[in-house]
């Protein structure tokens, strides 16, 4: 870990024992709260995906929209939603996935991919088990497009998810990883 990742893991809140789950919730709102955090944040996931080739960046709703627009703006490229169910207007696909308590559902439009396919980089703030950032990934290339990177503010490497994207064959890069979870 270099001085800059150390300052960026500083602004992330921990959260013990959060209510029902009694894991250590990541707080990104202090992260992207400061100016620095947010730029930075942003700025290692653009060095990193520079160069392959990305078209579309693609956010998972809710805290992965912070990130991914931004990004979007910084790489000028456009900004596809994935969405909670229900809240996309126009046609969908719909995935359901596990989360560490239930299950849950996202959607994404159909036609969010242009005719003749795009390379779409996934975007989060967060990586865990994995379970959302799969689905998101399988919703985006049943839309028609190709899927060769994730990129996240934070990585629980104990979850697995990483190693799970791996198995897929999608490349996941984290500006941070926190132990424990
Ligand atoms: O790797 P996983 O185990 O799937 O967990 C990671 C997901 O959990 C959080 O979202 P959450 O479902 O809490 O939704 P939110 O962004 O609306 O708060 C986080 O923003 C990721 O999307
Ligand atoms: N530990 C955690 N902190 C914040 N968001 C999460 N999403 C899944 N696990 C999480």
């Amino acid at each position: 870990m270099n001085d800059a990742t150390r300052d960026l893991r500083e602004m992330v809140r921990a959260i013990p024992d959060y209510p029902k789950t009694g894991i250590i919730f990541r707080d990104v709102t202090t992260l992207f709260g400061n100016a620095e955090g947010l730029a930075r944040t942003v700025d290692a996931i653009a060095d990193h995906v520079a160069g392959h080739g990305i078209d579309l960046i693609a956010g998972i709703d809710a805290r992965g929209f912070i990130l991914g627009g931004a990004l979007a703006v910084r790489m000028r490229k456009g900004f596809v939603p994935i969405r909670k169910r229900g809240k996309l207007p126009a046609d969908v696909y719909r995935e359901e996935y596990s989360l560490e308590y239930g299950t849950d559902e996202v959607e994404i439009h159909k036609d969010a991919v242009p005719a003749g396919g795009a390379t779409v980089l996934l975007v989060d703030d967060l990586i865990a088990t994995g379970g959302t950032a799969i689905a998101a990934a399988r919703l985006i290339q049943r839309a028609g497009g190709t899927v060769p990177m994730a990129a996240f503010a934070i990585d629980l490497p104990e979850l697995g998810g990483a190693r799970k994207l791996a198995g897929i064959g999608i490349d996941s890069y984290a500006v941070m990883s926190f132990e424990g979870h």
